[in-house]
Formats: structure tokens, sequence, C-alpha cells
């Protein structure tokens, strides 16, 4: 009989979703447990990697050469069994390795960081160099990056002769934040005759002995103690000597919440709300798995019914999860949340650090926090009891991940409401078309909340046509109109909200006598000027170089700086209105960390009156003296080789508007545009989404695309473009054997973006309502095409892409 383990492995150049199996130690069989991680050696042994104990089997047989696992790298679980089924399905669904998925629910300081190194096995090699970097120790670091070549090839050569070995060892970087406690040792009853013992004018002594005696055996942080009784640390001192107490470590939570959140109560709900919260409550109580899309107007006080049906779910014992976008950019948000449940929230968002995150998941994990809200990622929070999942903007492309494993958050939701037997709520204004025809045919609950609050109209929408307003009076940013009402606002006291329409945030630059633009050397795109640190920076690898004076292509000096970036917007209207006060709020004033709050909440208080920014400021925002909306460029999304940029116009237009007029004092929105006649325009100007959903599911309907057919991308890439291309072709044979002729397919062609970091992309793009054989065909591509991983071509498959670039 044998004590054996599966352990999924992670080892990133040759995946496999077959667990590998090792022998458990003698001295581990009390202790492993499922879902644990721990470290084996893997390959000729010298390396060591992390995996997962996926399975435990005690009386297991195995022939063949078996491992034994090395050790344990935590003392409890860290994935439940639901999140290692989940794993499991998100592996088979997203196309990607199960390894990837889990590391994927766990927080980032849980991967395993592999370190390399160095052991000296004879110490008589003769290589000067490489003995001196044996000088202390028979076993160093090795980073092979760090060292000179020469030095590089010796180390080689002596480990070709065995004299050298390389080790590759796993480093565990979750580590619990420690702090100095102290703990007294003397009972409560001695401590009346220590008391005489102290002189008298000791007073730090006698209230240390007070506190002891009050507190008998409890452990407390020093610093807190010593803040609280105002006791030095030489009193501290002295006390130890005493034998009066002892200083022991003791965990501390890292406390990403500085701000102090004031507390808030459930409001009167209105009749469509308490409507809503009713229809929602009915499967928390009787749990039951349901999805609602919930398309509620901007305005229409969606939060509330979430917050309300969260309450339910507390009520009945059950944990809540809340996703929203991205929450470091939704302070507002978090706010209401935290205000109305207090200390039972866990956040966990990028703004956060690793340690902090790592102790937000941990106290979720140790059922201390009860509601979470969260980013994408937090669809993994480690919950018990789930009794209502609500996902905020439903239609936010953010919900879906960019990289392996390319999981859509919706997806993930769903999954775990039918484990947990609970409802998920999918809340927007513009719901993505997928989940309102799903609505549609009855797969999913369609509660509408139709008007804004109180009643309140929705704010009345101008378009203005900028080519007209070009020729008239040359500006392409600000139409007569718009000045015009942002000077009348401000002159009223109230507030402005502008919005820039980018991708980018800042211009490139071209030269006018010769049309030469500046690209990334490594990267098919144009650089971008950056002003706050007067260079050119490439978006995709980070390349920077200083700004051109001179055309680099036929050096005259004639270059001009194109594009409009939001620093250039902002001094630009600072001249047209100069009293005004302007908060510019693009990725460049929002970096640090914090910075977007303090902005948001200077605005809060009335301390500027215009609001200038990108995309980052359509969303969510709640500003009672709000009454005017400027959309200076409504076009650029309308550019994107996609055919979902009417639907995202549509969208961020919508949402932008609703940030006018939400209050007493009625709202007015001005879009700017080259395109008037748009219908995606055009319809947003009664922000009518029913009628904007009729006209584009007709569209998708004779263009054959989503949500009338599902798609596929599948990706290659290599620094050789021609081999990255020709793998697509291969791949494209294969599929035009196996699969029906009902499916279309687009390609092979390059990406739309042909090389980025030096690597060029070719993809195919596939279109089926019902293929059978699809699964399995890609499944096979995968595992088939895995190998040449190793030599640097990556074969990608990205179901249901949100990107088709
Ligand atoms: N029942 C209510 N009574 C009074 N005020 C309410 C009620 N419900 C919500 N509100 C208030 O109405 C405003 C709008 O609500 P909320 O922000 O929840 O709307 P929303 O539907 O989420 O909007 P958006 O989609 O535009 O972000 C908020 O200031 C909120 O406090
Ligand atoms: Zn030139
Ligand atoms: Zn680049």
């Amino acid at each position: 009989m044998l004590n054996l383990a599966k352990i999924i492995v992670d080892v990133p150049t040759m995946q496999t979703n077959e667990p590998y199996t090792y022998r458990i130690p003698e001295f581990l069989s009390d202790q492993l447990q499922r879902g644990m991680r721990v470290i084996v050696p893997f390959g000729n042994g010298s390396r060591k990697i992390q995996g997962i104990v996926w399975d435990i089997d005690y009386a297991g047989t195995f022939d063949g050469q078996l491992k034994d696992i090395e050790s344990v790298m935590d003392l409890s679980p860290v994935l439940n069994s639901e999140l290692l089924s989940m794993s499991k399905w998100m592996a088979n669904k997203t196309f990607s390795f199960q390894i990837s998925c889990i590391l994927t629910m766990l927080p980032g300081v849980m991967h395993a960081k592999y370190q390399k190194q160095l052991k000296l096995l004879d110490s008589s090699i003769d290589n000067e160099d490489v003995k001196k970097l044996f000088y202390k120790s028979k076993i160093i670091d090795f980073n092979p990056e760090e060292l000179e070549n020469d030095i590089l090839k010796n180390i080689i050569k002596l480990k070709r002769n065995n004299k050298i070995e390389i080790k590759y060892n796993v480093k565990n970087k979750a580590h619990a934040k420690k702090i100095l406690g102290i703990q007294p040792i003397i009972k409560p009853s001695d401590v009346e005759t220590i008391f005489k013992d102290v002189r008298k004018n000791a007073v730090n002594q006698q209230k240390l002995l007070t506190y002891i005696k009050d507190n008998p055996q409890e452990i407390i942080a020093q610093r807190y103690l010593c803040n609280k009784y105002n006791i030095s640390e030489s009193t501290i001192k002295t006390a130890i000597k005493k034998k009066w107490l002892i200083q022991t470590q003791i965990e501390e939570y890292r406390n990403p919440y500085k701000q102090k959140v004031e507390r808030n109560y459930p409001l009167k709900l209105n009749n469509e709300q308490q409507s809503a919260v009713n229809k929602i409550n009915d499967p928390i109580i009787n749990s039951l798995d349901k999805v609602f899309l919930l398309e509620g107007v901007t305005g229409s006080g969606k939060t509330e019914v979430y917050l309300q049906a969260i309450q339910k779910a507390l009520s009945m014992n059950k944990t809540a999860l809340m996703l929203v976008p991205e929450i470091s950019l939704t302070p507002q948000m978090s706010r209401r949340v935290k205000g109305r449940f207090g200390d039972r929230v866990a956040m966990l968002h990028s703004g956060l650090s690793n340690g902090e995150r790592y102790d937000e998941w941990r106290r979720i994990e140790r059922g201390e926090a009860d509601v979470v809200v969260g980013a994408r990622s937090a669809i993994f929070a480690p919950l018990n009891d789930i009794g209502i999942i609500i996902m905020d903007e439903e239609h936010d492309s953010s919900y879906k991940q960019d990289e392996t494993p390319r999981y859509h958050t919706r997806d993930v939701a769903k999954w775990r409401a039918k484990y947990h037997k609970c409802p998920v709520v999918l809340g927007s204004a513009t719901p993505s078309l997928e989940s309102r025809a799903r609505a549609t045919k009855g797969l999913y609950d369609l509660i509408k909340l139709p008007h804004r609050i109180n009643n309140k109209s929705l704010p009345k929408v101008n378009i203005i046509d900028m080519k007209n307003e070009l020729i008239n009076n040359g500006d392409e940013d600000f139409s007569d109109e718009l000045l015009n009402a942002i000077n009348n606002r401000i002159s009223k006291g109230e507030q402005i909200v502008l919005m820039l329409n980018r991708r980018g945030y800042s211009s490139f630059i071209m030269c006018r006598t010769c049309g030469f633009v500046l690209k990334c050397p490594n990267c098919d795109i144009s650089l971008t000027l950056h002003m706050d640190t007067k260079t050119m920076k490439c978006h995709y690898c980070g390349h920077e170089e200083q700004i051109p004076y001179k055309c680099p292509n036929c050096n005259d000096n004639k270059i001009r700086y194109y594009g409009t970036g939001t620093q250039k917007v902002q001094s630009k209207l600072q001249k047209l209105v100069p009293n005004s006060r302007i908060i510019r709020m693009d990725v460049d004033t929002t970096r640090k960390k914090g910075a977007h709050e303090r902005l948001l909440q200077k605005f809060g208080q009335g301390k500027a009156d215009i609001l200038l920014g990108t995309q980052m400021i359509a969303k969510g925002l709640d500003f009672p003296n709000v009454t005017l909306v400027g959309v200076l460029n409504a076009d650029t999304s309308l550019d994107l080789p996609d055919f979902r940029s009417s639907e995202k116009t549509f969208e961020l237009l919508t949402q932008v508007s609703g940030r006018a007029g939400r209050a007493e004092k009625n709202g007015l929105v001005y879009i700017q545009t080259f395109n008037p006649d748009n219908y995606a325009i055009q319809l947003s100007k009664n922000q009518d989404y029913e009628q904007f959903y009729r006209t584009e599911m007709h569209l998708r309907h004779i263009t054959n695309y989503p949500p009338y057919y599902f798609t596929v991308k599948i990706t290659s890439s290599d620094v050789n473009e021609s081999k990255a291309a020709s793998k697509m072709f291969e791949i494209s044979k294969i599929l035009k054997a196996k699969l029906s002729n009902q499916t279309i397919m687009l390609g092979p062609s390059p990406s739309s973006i042909l090389r980025i970091k030096n690597k060029y992309y070719y993809q195919i793009i596939l279109k089926y309502k019902n293929e059978p054989n699809l699964h399995a065909c890609l499944e096979y591509i995968l595992q088939h095409y895995q190998k040449d991983a190793q030599k640097g071509l990556y074969v990608n498959i990205d179901p249901d892409p949100l990107n088709f670039m």
C-alpha cells in the first residue's frame, strides 16, 4: 500500500492538465490535505516547483519511479473543494491550464517565486572569477541576467563537468505582518506585593502594573499599550527584566482604509425599487440559483437595491459578493458599501498593495468578512455560503480577463451561483447585448427601473456637429454652445463634467514636411507624448525616448504635436474660461495611490467647477451639483475596427450623460461629434436603450455577429513573422478539416497591431452557432501546440473575445 497524492504542478513551459503522482512522506501523512500548496521535485530532481494537492489517495497503486513531496507551504488548504472544482471547469471553459486558473484565484503573494541557486560541488575549481562568487558560502543565489557573459560561460562549463549544480527553489512570498506584542506573566494576586516594591516616583511602572492587574495574561500590541497609557519603551524594557511580562509576535492586518467612512442607513425604497428587491430576495430566501438582469436608467437607484438585497442575505446568515468594474475607479461606491456594512466588508482591488490584498483575502477566508466588494478577480473570493452575487455595470469590458485564463466574470458568477444556490444580479443602464438577449429569451429574469429617483427627468442631450464648428470658428475642441453653457453654469455656482473620449491619453507627433510619425522600435504603434516626463512613450512595451525637436527623417524642424491630450485641453480651457477651477483626471494625474479618490473628493466638496477627464469619469459618479456634461469628442470609439464599436459608443455616451442632473436641478448634455448622423450617437440623444438594442440586434443579425453567433479567436505569436503566420495557416487547415461548413472563418490574418514587444501576431476568428466538434478540436490545438511554447511560439485561444483586433 502506498501513500500517494495527485499534484497539479506549475511548470510554465510544459503545462498539462493531468496531475502528477507523488509519494506522501511519513512526516506529512497526517498533515496533507486537498487544496494545500506543496513543493515537489520535478524533472531530474534538482528542480523544485510549486504544486497544489488535487487528490489524496492513500491506497493508490503506481508503477514507475515515484518522488516524495518535499514540503507543504500551508498549514491549512488555500483552496476549498468548491474552488478546486471550479478550477477544473474553468480550465475547460477557457482553454487554459488548470494551474493557471488556480493561480488566478489566489492572491499574487501566493504564487511561487522561483529562485535559482548555484551549489559548489567541487571546491578545487580553478576559475578565479567563479571561485570569487562562492567566497562566502557554497550555495549562492543565481541571477544569470546579472552576471557577465564570460562568467556565465564558465559556470555552464563547470556545470557540465559536475563541479557546480543549479538548484531551483520555491520562495513563499505570503507573509502575515507581524508586530511586537506583550503579554503579562505575573498573577494578578501578586501585583499588590510587587506594587509595594516599586519606588513612589516611578509613575510609569505603577501605571503599567495597574494595567497588568486589570488585564492579566492578555496579549496586546506594544505600540498600542504605550500610546494608550502613555508608557515609554524603557518602562517596558524594565518590566521585561523584572519578569512582569514577555514580548511576543502578533499578527496585524494591514489596513488599507486610511479614510474614515461615514455610516449610512437603508433608504426608504420607492415602489419600483421595492418590487425589484422583493424579486431578488425570493431566491435568496429559498436558495435558488437564478439570474436577474436589472436594467435601470442612470440615477434610478440600483445601488440601493443591491445594498438592501445584500442586507437580506446577511440576515439569513449568508455572505454577499459584489463586483464593480475597477473599484479604485469608483471610490464613491466603496464608501457606500463600507458605510452600510462597516467592518464586515472586505475590499479586493488593484489599488491595494500585495500585502493588503493578502490580508483582505485571509479575513474573508477566516469568515471575518462576509461582504466582499471588488473588481474582476474578487469573483474568486473564498466565501462560504454565498447568498447573492451582484455585478454592477455588467456590460463593462474589464470583467473579461485579457490574458490567460481568458475568463468572463459573468460566467464564473453563474457557476458559483449554481454551486451555492443563490441569485446573480447583473445591473446596468446599458446591458451588454448578450445579456439583454438572454433576458428576452427568458434565460434571465428582466427587472426594469425605468425612472430616476423622485421621477427626476433624464438630462436633455444636444448633439453638436463639429464639422460646422470647425469651419465657422476653427476650433475642434470647444463649440460656442458648450462654452456658453460652461460659463453659464459657473456663474450659477453649478458644476460641470467634461469627457475627452480617448483610448490613449496623450498625443503623437508628426512632421508637417514629410509626414513622418515617430513609432516604437518594438511595436507597430506610434509613440505618445507625455508632457509630465517630457518623453515619448510606448503604451504597449514601455519603451521611452526623448522628444525629437527635429524630424528624425527629413531633419526639418516643422514637427507638430497632434491629437488632444487632456493636458492640452486643460490649458486651452483655462484660457477660454479664465475664472474656472479645473480638476484634470487621467492616467497621469491618478497614478499615485489614492489620487483618484482625493481628486473626486475635492470635486465633491465644490473646490472645483470642472472635472475634465478620460473615460474614467463616465461611470458611477453621483454628484448632485453637476448639471452640465460635455463630451468633447464622441467619435474616437466609433473608429475602432470592432463590431462592438457602436455598442461601446452608445454605452459610454449614455453613462456619461447620466452624471448630469441627478438631484434637484435639471441636467443638460452636449455631445460634440464629427459623425452627427451615426445611429449610436443619435440614439444616445434620448438615452433610449431599448431602441438601441433593437437597432443593434438587427445589424448583428444580418452581419452574423454575437449574440446571434458565438465567436472564438485563435492567435499565434512569434518573434519571427513567418513562423507565426505559417502556424496560423496550419491551424486553419486543421479547423477546416474538422468543422462543419456552417462555421465562418475570418483569416488567418495579421492582428490589427501586427507587432507588439517585438512579437508578430496572427489570428483566426471563428463564428459559429452550433458546432459540437469545436470544443474537442480547440482542446487538441491547445495541447498539440503547447510544445512550441518552449521555442517561443505561443498559440492562444480566446473564447467569446471582447476584442477582435
Ligand atoms: N429610495 C431612495 N430614496 C431617496 N434617494 C435615493 C433612493 N435610492 C437611491 N437614492 C439616491 O439616488 C441617487 C442615485 O442612485 P444610484 O447612484 O444608486 O443610481 P444608479 O442607478 O446606481 O445610477 P448609475 O447607473 O448612474 O450609477 C443616489 O444619490 C442615491 O443615494
Ligand atoms: Zn520630416
Ligand atoms: Zn513598444
